[in-house]
């Protein structure tokens, strides 16, 4: 079989919902599934997920994407995993049983977890050698509370009965029947555990945290073949696993952000703002995390990144609980049918603020409201607040990189708003540029795997495969953008420090 009659898949396992992506080897999208699965909100500030479900929507979305496209599974020439990140998931090696449900990235509830280490003085030591801020965003204190509060869970992980992973790690089990307990650089790098300078578990951490190294996945490049699943049951064809990145990372590849300076930014739950500064680890002074991420070959480099928590999430807030739409695109109409928000703001704190603020006790916030504010105000403010929170992060990572992006790349779910996309642009005072294909988490995810498997020679194969669909160009109004920062800063100050210990 040529090249040509094969294909890769991405598993894109995003915080709402898990996809499957075929790919042929011109990397146009030939076929997409997708599929919702449960959030769980046991307490105020609290996210969790069925590691189960996770499973069972992803491997339906694969099953379901070839059938749609006819493609026999040994036409797979290989397949890349991508997912949301820091979400973690316990799970006894022997009966393949998750212990608890994952906690979710967004989940707060270790938040005293975090007072505790950085009253122990370990702050300084963890951003030196993780890369991160001490936060309950990262997987390292989810870990620990699991084993301090699931009956049993620490017996058994002394046992060495119990496995740690993030999602990535969590799916490739299940997919190769428990025989690969793996994960990459750029997932590892989440975790608050894993240190960036040797890459390797970091044991200090994973003494403060009381976690066995025996949970531990074994820790590998981002691009290479980890182990094989056979699709269609007992005696399918085998098809290499060969590709994982962490979401916002593998969106970085796909944009070919690959070479130090060149960045973009992810619209989808949250925004996730990532710089590539390659072989140099850039520590941030303004609030922002160093990562690891991917070069041209998929090899490990460093990156910095501004982390958002709500993003296109707040649009979700707005038509789930709030009810002010139908549809999260008709934000798009609604804020158009105003000139200006009316002096609203919005503070979708509601998960608390992470970068550049890490304030795990602010919480939303909607102020300026006068008699004249309306629900089309409201939704204007929300999508505003998306662009504001990235003008946050942008502004910290020029001040970081000493680089002022001359144009931002942009992608993920709610980039389909123009509204949101100009308005970005004139709160930036930056060009942002819109690709044809916004599903670049999945493109470069792809792209890992098909380079593991030599299904693309190199990445300058796939260089021109992006098309620019509309460029952003700002007004040139600087008395009104600065006028409008400001606002969203002082209202920003109204949202921190707002939960009490006992209300998270
Ligand atoms: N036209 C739109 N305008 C604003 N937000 C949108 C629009 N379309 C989708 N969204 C938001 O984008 C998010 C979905 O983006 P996606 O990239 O699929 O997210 P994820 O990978 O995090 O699950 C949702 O939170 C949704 O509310
Ligand atoms: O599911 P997404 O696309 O919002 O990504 C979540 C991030 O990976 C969390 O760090």
């Amino acid at each position: 079989m040529t090249t040509e009659q094969k294909y890769i898949v991405a598993l894109d396992q995003g915080t709402t919902s898990s996809r499957a992506v075929v790919l042929d080897h011109n990397a146009n999208i030939v076929c997409s599934s997708q599929r919702e699965f449960t959030q769980i909100y046991p307490k105020a500030g609290w996210v969790e997920h069925d590691p189960l479900e996770i499973y069972a929507t992803q491997s339906s979305t694969l099953v379901e994407a070839l059938a749609k496209a006819g493609i026999r599974s040994d036409q797979v020439a290989g397949i890349g995993i991508t997912n949301q990140r820091e979400t973690t998931i316990v799970w006894n090696k022997n009966t393949g049983k998750p212990v608890y449900n994952a906690i979710v990235w967004q989940c707060r509830r270790t938040a005293d977890t975090c007072e505790q280490l950085k009253k122990a003085g370990l702050e300084e030591y963890i951003r030196d050698n993780t890369g991160l801020v001490v936060d309950p965003y990262f997987s390292g204190t989810k870990i620990k509370w699991i084993l301090d509060n699931v009956e049993g869970a620490r017996e058994e992980a002394e046992a060495g009965n119990l496995l740690f992973g993030t999602v990535d790690t969590w799916l490739i089990w299940k997919m190769t029947q428990g025989r690969v307990h793996v994960t990459d650089y750029t997932n590892a790098s989440r975790t608050m555990v894993f240190n960036i300078n040797t890459l390797e578990w970091d044991e200090k951490l994973l003494k403060a945290l009381d976690i066995p190294l025996s949970m531990m996945p074994e820790v590998k490049s981002s691009s290479e073949v980890y182990g094989e699943t056979n699709i269609g049951g007992k005696g399918g064809t085998r098809i290499p696993i060969a590709g994982i990145a962490g979401d916002q990372q593998a969106a970085l590849f796909g944009q070919m952000c690959v070479e130090p300076g060149q960045a973009k930014n992810t619209y989808g739950t949250g925004c996730f703002l990532l710089m590539n500064t390659g072989k140099e680890k850039v520590t941030s002074h303004n609030g922002l995390l160093t990562t690891l991420a991917c070069g041209p070959t998929g090899e490990v480099a460093y990156a910095l990144e501004g982390a958002v928590f709500m993003g296109g999430a707040s649009i979700q807030w707005l038509r789930d609980e709030v009810k002010l739409l139908d549809d999260a695109k008709d934000s798009e109409y609604f804020a158009e049918k105003v000139g200006s928000a009316n002096g609203v703001y919005v503070v979708p704190a509601f998960t608390g603020l992470g970068a550049p603020y890490w304030d795990p006790y602010a919480r939303g916030a909607i102020v300026g409201l006068t008699r004249g504010v309306n629900s089309n105000h409201i939704i204007r403010a929300t999508l505003e607040s998306v662009a504001y929170q990235t003008r946050d992060v942008l502004d910290a990572m020029q001040a970081d990189s000493g680089i002022k992006l001359g144009t931002l790349r942009v992608d993920g779910g709610a980039v389909a708003n123009n509204f949101l996309m100009q308005f970005q642009s004139d709160i930036l005072d930056t060009e942002v540029h819109r690709p044809v294909v916004t599903e670049v988490t999945a493109l470069g995810s792809a792209y890992l795997a098909g380079l593991a498997v030599g299904f693309w020679g190199s990445i300058d194969e796939l260089k021109d495969k992006a098309v620019l669909d509309r460029k952003f160009i700002a007004c040139n109004d600087d008395g009104k953008r600065n006028r409008r920062y400001n606002g969203w800063k002082r209202a920003v100050e109204c949202a921190k420090g707002w939960a009490v210990e006992d209300d998270i």
